[in-house]
């Protein structure tokens, strides 16, 4: 697995009315993230990394922003607040309390519309126990006063307030207030004010503005305004005079607050106020006389979170200047590499400790310690030998894939390129990402010719303080020719093909304008490209609608391809110029890879290169060996290592990855993979059975599937119709018939709740595929009416036409998400007897960790068997301490033991590595 940011710490995640575009191409759905049904509010829906956004979401799904650092903290906290448990519990006294009532009790009860409801043209599986509103009618103000943003209201409400923009003596009161956060102040305004503003630093995250001004009355401080930040530790208060502010001063400084010590400061105006930069203010206002109100933000909030974290006077100038954002995205970078590599091996050490650590633990009284815990006091308490650590082929300008944001530098100047810090901490300024030996030149190219396109542009860049804005964020892809040998001084050189993915939001913006801007950057993009020397490669431009808070997009927000020309002329720029598909290739040991937009793909191609070839060795392959590739993406592993075995399964939930995965197949002219799409948790169950069951019960179920399709065209139609993968045309997948998503799991306990803190770190993805009669996969495997090679059948990549061969030999390649394997799958995998090798590759070693002390601890006796209902703690522990607590639920099985490991570096000068465990038994 693999980390798709370029900093991941820093940023790890829909209408498309806005756009009408010659071509649109709507990205194939997921699948459907919900199997548990847990809702995050759609502000708060994230990308899960295709990972996306969602609605339904699953309570083992609950995402952070993959190492979004943003949201993540506020998303945590609202979705711990919503995640209550769903079976009943006693009160005290006994008194028995419903799930409905537990869930009316808290705060943020029908505050956010249920999309599920929407778009399902009004049901949702949860009827009234729904926690979101079905319908504005149900909508209710959140504790702090504001509407969900996606309501009617809450939208009527913001243009009203544009309207009124600067009319208002309140609202400059306001804005006057939170001078540092704003640049909607003329320069006037705010040094009228500046000296009799403060700042307050450590406030509880969680105050409003309400609590904030309490605060202020509670210790007889008078003041003129005051104002908290939402989701940071920020606040202002203005006041009348000299002799208030010192009193306030005096009252607050140095008190507690919450449970931290305030810190008042002054506030500084920007760089550029103070320097009279009259250019600065042409950035403010665009042209059609809308005030931006992002720039310079990042200035001053930069300095604030650093301070706080410093523990510094809040107002220091000097901070700015220690934070550059080379140490930001590439924090070793200043280490020779070979230093980085000895690092990331020390740092795999400690973690694979707390494997043995936790599995000697959990193992159950009376159960006799495994001998590869026995044996981990000879290796200094690892659980395996970690072999060693395998360099990247290219360290500089090795990344395929850059995300850039668009915002405002320290000096208030529209930039394209990382975010200095993070957003949870107030920081939300952008610095161009020219010194990150990450990058590539052609990724900073384009991020430059962006960046040249908005200092000019008629919209806004995206505001992450108040939502607002059209630019958000530029994807640079790129793919290698084949054959050629990288040239590491100048690895550009092997880049023959470049798909640009630019993020915005159409949601308040004129089609006409829309329209006019996006031709213009096609314009810009091309004429940039070829101007450059040497010009640079550009093979498909797509625009991603997206208006969530976070840049991470659910892997079904709204793409429209955007045709552009290298000719001089584009008035004769037409739809048909348009590339009807974005795809771009690679090539991955000899063979060819197709990648769409939003599909997954190793962000360094040479090192993951190794990484397969790797775990191909690994897995002890041969002609009798049936591989299962889980989380396969575009098929990569799979294909790779094809010709090895007799059969590859694919199992990935991004359906447009599995078609590529699909085609890659094809143009490869690999004929024995077979890609399934779902989530790994609702299909695993059924292809397992499908594949290991006895051969004479899998030759009946395929007689039944033969009979049940002659029997009943009109199902097999209807069956057809979702299942896009087999497509060889390309067609992308139609998504689910009715949209529902469905619990997977029908007996999740708390235990198994736990996973959706796990998963907190991770951008929800969503699946769109679904059986016909409009259960699950896994709802059907649950009650089992459905045999698994008809369930299967519906989301698979062929027809099963050929009979389901068996195979001596089963292994299992994984290659999960930053979150690790759901619970479920590791359950399948652990007690699935046939399976004997487990080839576990991960980007995020603790989660490897945590699935693997499930996999490995040994089973309890029934009696000792735990119920995990009641423990309510399960929030705030580690991931491997909740795998601890759910080895009790784990069925007697025979566990599998660590026998060895290996890292794999695909992220030189960052923190990041991959690592890749051999589990047997
Ligand atoms: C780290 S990537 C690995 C992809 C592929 N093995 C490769 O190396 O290119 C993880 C993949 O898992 C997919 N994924 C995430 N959650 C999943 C789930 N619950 N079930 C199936 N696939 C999932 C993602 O869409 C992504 O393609």
């Amino acid at each position: 697995m693999s980390t798709e940011t370029v900093n991941p710490e820093l940023n790890g995640e829909e209408s498309s009315e806005k756009l009408h575009s010659p071509v649109i191409v709507k990205s194939e759905l997921n699948g459907d993230d919900s199997s548990e049904h847990l809702q995050l509010p759609e502000t708060l829906k994230t990308e899960l990394n295709g990972e996306d956004s969602s609605e339904q979401l699953h309570s083992s799904a609950i995402v952070k922003p993959e190492l979004n650092g943003d949201e993540s903290s506020e998303l945590v906290k609202l979705t711990e607040a919503l995640a209550e448990p769903t079976e009943k519990r006693k009160r005290e006294g006994s008194e028995t309390v419903t799930e409905t009532e537990q869930k009316q009790q808290n705060p943020l009860w029908k505050t956010t519309l249920c999309s599920y409801f929407r778009r399902n043209d009004g049901s949702c599986s949860h009827g009234e126990s729904c926690r979101y509103a079905h319908g504005e009618s149900e909508l209710r103000v959140r504790p702090d006063n504001t509407w969900d943003p996606t309501s009617d209201r809450a939208k009527k409400m913001a243009k009203t307030a544009a309207d009124d923009d600067g009319e208002k003596a309140e609202d400059k009161e306001e804005k006057c207030n939170d001078v540092m956060m704003t640049e909607a102040l003329d320069d006037d305004e705010c040094s009228s004010v500046s000296g009799l503003s403060k700042c307050l630093v450590n406030l509880p995250m969680k105050w409003s503005s309400d609590n904030l001004r309490c605060f202020l009355k509670e210790h007889g401080v008078t003041f003129k305004s005051a104002k908290k930040k939402k989701g940071m530790a920020v606040g202002f208060a203005t006041f009348e005079n000299a002799e208030q502010v010192k009193t306030a001063v005096k009252e607050l400084d140095g008190k507690p607050a919450g449970n931290k010590i305030l810190k008042v400061g002054d506030i500084i105006p920007r760089a550029f106020e103070r320097k009279g930069n009259s250019a600065m203010s042409s950035f403010r206002t665009n042209q059609q006389g809308e005030k931006q109100t992002e720039a310079g933000d990042g200035l001053d909030l930069t300095k604030i979170s650093e301070e706080t974290e410093a523990e510094d006077p809040v107002t220091s100038d000097s901070v700015l200047k220690g934070r550059c954002v080379r140490d930001v995205v590439t924090p070793l970078a200043k280490m020779p590499y070979a230093d980085q590599l000895e690092q990331k091996k020390s740092s795999l050490t400690r973690t694979l400790k707390t494997l043995t650590r936790n599995a000697r633990k959990a193992c159950p009284n009376g159960v006799p310690l495994p001998e590869w815990i026995l044996k981990a006091r000879e290796i200094g308490g690892l659980p395996c030998e970690l072999e060693g650590i395998i360099e990247s082929p290219l360290i500089t300008g090795y990344r395929n894939k850059c995300e850039f944001s668009a915002g405002f530098s320290v000096l208030g100047k529209p930039t394209v390129g990382f975010q200095l810090g993070n957003f949870r901490e107030g920081v939300t300024a952008v610095e161009e990402p020219v010194d990150c030996p990450n990058v590539s030149r052609i990724a900073c190219k384009y991020a430059a010719i962006f960046q040249e396109f908005l200092q000019q542009s008629t919209l806004p860049i995206w505001n992450r303080l108040n939502n607002t804005g059209f630019w958000r964020q530029l994807t640079v892809r790129e793919g290698r020719m084949p054959g050629k040998n990288v040239e590491v001084e100048n690895p550009s050189a092997n880049i023959s093909e470049v798909m640009l993915i630019v993020q915005v939001s159409t949601l308040t913006f004129d089609d006409a304008l829309v329209n006019d801007e996006l031709q213009g950057l096609a314009k810009a993009f091309a004429m940039g490209a070829s101007s450059a020397s040497p010009t640079l490669p550009l093979t498909a431009l797509v625009v991603q609608d997206h208006t969530g808070i976070s840049n991470v997009a659910p892997a079904d927000a709204p793409l429209r391809v955007l045709p552009f020309s290298r000719e001089e002329s584009y008035s004769e720029l037409h739809a048909d110029n348009a590339v009807a598909e974005a795809k771009i290739h690679d090539f991955i040991n000899g063979l060819k890879f197709c990648i769409s937009p939003t599909a997954f793909f190793q962000v360094n191609t040479l090192a993951a290169e190794k990484l397969y070839s790797l775990a191909g060795d690994w897995a002890s392959l041969g002609p009798d060996t049936l591989l299962f590739d889980v989380c396969c993406g575009t098929g990569t592993i799979g294909l790779t290592l094809a010709n090895r075995v007799g059969m590859v399964v694919g199992i990935e939930m991004n359906a447009s990855a599995v078609s590529d995965a699909q085609r890659n197949a094809e143009i490869n002219g690999i004929k024995n993979c077979r890609f399934i799409c779902g989530k790994a948790e609702d299909v695993m169950g059924s292809v397992l059975k499908e594949y290991l069951a006895s051969p004479a019960k899998v030759d009946g179920l395929l007689d039944i599937e033969e009979k049940k399709n002659q029997e009943n065209t009109t199902s097999t139609e209807k069956t057809d119709s979702i299942v896009n993968a087999s497509k060889t045309d390309g067609e992308s997948s139609t998504g689910s018939e009715n949209g529902k998503s469905m619990c997977i799991d029908q007996d999740t306990t708390p235990t198994e709740n736990m996973y959706s803190t796990d998963r907190a770190a991770e951008p929800e993805e969503k699946t769109g595929l679904e059986c016909t009669n409009g259960k699950s996969l896994s709802e059907s495997s649950a009650d089992d009416t459905t045999e698994p090679a008809t369930q299967l059948k519906k989301c698979s990549s062929d027809n099963l036409t050929t009979p389901v061969q068996h195979f001596k030999n089963v292994v299992a390649i994984v290659d999960p998400p930053r979150a690790g394997l759901h619970p479920t799958v590791i359950k399948l995998l652990r007690t699935n007897s046939r399976l004997r090798r487990l080839v576990y590759i991960s980007c995020n070693p603790e989660s490897l960790v945590a699935n693997a002390i499930e996999l490995c601890t040994p089973s309890p006796d029934e009696s000792e068997k735990g119920d995990n209902r009641n423990n309510r703690l399960w929030r705030k522990m580690s991931s491997a301490t909740l795998a601890r607590h759910r080895t009790k639920s784990m069925p007697n099985s025979e566990p599998f033991k660590p026998v060895k490991a290996m890292a794999v570096d695909l992220f030189p000068h960052s923190p990041h590595c991959e690592l890749v465990m051999l589990l047997e038994r």
